[in-house]
């Protein structure tokens, strides 16, 4: 594997109820970098993510975070440093906003203290105001519950971001203004971003590689 590796997908098999849908894949993402991955519907885009994330784990072949396989026993520890970004509203209905997006840093038992200035910190880089924090999701906006999750994929600075199809349920003013702001975050934190989308204009815009299925 290359240093500047931060993924690495080694010749994975994953099959749905016996139906291929990645056969001998491999796939590195380098480190720093914001691959989007294209491909028709049905190509097997979210079940990838979902493997990288160890939501799912491969008949055959592996992946590796950093040097290490991705495997039952070390995938906790993988999970927290890694924020997943999905489709529509996948934000906690019965938490309030700053809870949402406070649920990584707790998982890390971080502070309360800690939490609370990190969410100030990130607040204006997503154009909220604090105004939000203490409604439900279902209070609030599509855009403004995209941008929740933004923060909650973030706040506990993770090493990757995974992002499946993030605007695809947004009108095209907010998922423009969204793809900026996205772009301005890959930029300013350095983090490691993998998205799925079905826009080739979106890739243009937001990647700097191109993985397609
Ligand atoms: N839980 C499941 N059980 C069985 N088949 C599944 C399951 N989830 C997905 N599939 C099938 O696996 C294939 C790949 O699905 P996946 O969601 O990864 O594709 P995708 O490229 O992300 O598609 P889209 O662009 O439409 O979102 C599809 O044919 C889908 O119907």
């Amino acid at each position: 594997m290359e240093e500047n590796t931060i993924i690495a997908v080694e010749n994975i098999d994953f099959k749905y109820e016996g139906k291929n849908i990645l056969e001998d894949f491999s796939a590195n993402f380098e480190r720093g970098s914001f691959t989007c991955i294209l491909g028709e519907s049905g190509s097997g885009k979210s079940t990838l993510l979902r493997i990288i994330n160890g939501l799912l784990f491969p008949q055959k072949g592996f992946v590796k975070i950093d040097g290490e396989v991705l495997s039952k026993e070390n995938l906790i520890k993988n999970r927290l440093q890694m924020g997943y970004v999905l489709q529509g509203n996948s934000l906690f209905p019965h938490l309030t906003v700053y809870q949402n997006m406070i649920y990584c840093l707790k998982l890390l038992k971080k502070s309360d203290a800690f939490c609370k200035e990190k969410i100030v910190e990130l607040l204006p880089l997503v154009g909220l105001k604090d105004d939000l924090l203490h409604k439900f999701p279902d209070e609030i906006s599509g855009g403004q519950k995209q941008r929740v999750g933004i923060i909650r994929a973030i706040a506990h600075e993770p090493k990757i971001v995974l992002m499946d199809e993030p605007f695809s349920a947004l009108d095209s003013e907010t998922r423009d203004k969204l793809q900026i702001l996205v772009k301005d975050i890959h930029q300013k934190l350095q983090t490691t971003f993998v998205m799925v989308t079905h826009s080739e204009q979106e890739a243009a815009i937001l990647g700097t590689a191109l993985l397609r299925l």
